[in-house]
């Protein structure tokens, strides 16, 4: 059966789906922070932390931030702000207040001796080193997309446990049972989920297991901008996002 995608509905339309209670789940890179060359590169609107903060207060702190980085960075990114987190597709989870818990995941020494041998020869690839993940980003060498593809996918082939994500000019290798999609579900069970309508929005494909998870529980996908997706809401980019959470506060 041939599903259309979903067209760009704005953000004032978007905002008539949370009349129930619900619980909002946001993704990082690409859904609250523009694309930047590297990791570290990326700049939040100044306004955004305290944004996020009335929104945990309105959702009655039903409101996570479900990401492919480290709770840490996220937490960096964000302060003094500590929202509840999943970190690395789901390797880490935080509710708000709580302690950090990492889950066991595979080692991943031979891929990491991979992407480091690669990043000797070009310095423009990026390593990025996480709880249950690495990352090997080429957004500066796009021209080595393939090289860096096959070489993540051989390191990983024999390593069991783990699987590889091509995600926007990165490719990752990550615990093949955790992913967002998980973390979601998990959350979804605990106070102050529980009972609501969970929302997750989303932008890359690391985030398909997410709206899986959030259409498993009758609840809203919305995916930012272009690309194949499971979501039944598109919504065009961080900027549009900004303004359906800032519509969501009053
Ligand atoms: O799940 P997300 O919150 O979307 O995180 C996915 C990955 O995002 C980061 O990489 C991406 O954003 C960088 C900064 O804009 C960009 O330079 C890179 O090309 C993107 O792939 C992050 O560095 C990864 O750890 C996350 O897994």
């Amino acid at each position: 059966m041939h599903v259309s995608p979903p067209s760009f509905s704005s953000p004032a339309d978007l905002s008539d789906l949370f009349a129930q209670p619900s619980a909002l789940f946001l993704d990082f890179d690409g859904t609250l922070a523009e694309l930047a060359s590297t990791p570290d590169a990326v700049v939040l609107p100044p306004s955004l932390p305290g944004m996020l903060g009335m929104l945990q207060q309105r959702f009655d702190g039903a409101l996570a931030i479900v990401s492919g980085r480290p709770v840490a960075q996220l937490d960096a990114f964000l302060a003094p702000l500590q929202l509840t987190c999943a970190g690395t597709h789901g390797a880490e989870r935080r509710l708000a207040g709580g302690p950090l818990v990492q889950m066991p995941v595979p080692s991943l020494t031979a891929v990491e001796a991979a992407a480091a041998a690669l990043a000797a020869r070009d310095a423009r690839l990026v390593v990025e080193r996480k709880h249950g993940a690495l990352a090997l980003h080429y957004r500066q060498a796009p021209e080595r997309a393939a090289l860096c593809l096959d070489t993540m996918r051989a390191a990983a082939h024999d390593l069991p446990g783990v699987t590889v994500l091509h995600g926007k000019m990165v490719v990752e290798v990550k615990a093949a049972n955790l992913d967002k999609g998980g973390a979601i579900r998990d959350f979804m069970h605990l106070s102050p989920f529980a009972g609501r309508i969970p929302v997750f929005i989303g932008d890359d494909v690391t985030d398909e297991s997410g709206f899986a998870a959030v259409h498993a529980a009758q609840g809203i996908g919305i995916k930012v901008g272009a690309g194949t997706t499971l979501a039944g809401y598109r919504i065009s980019d961080p900027a549009a996002v900004h303004l359906l959470l800032r519509q969501l506060l009053n």
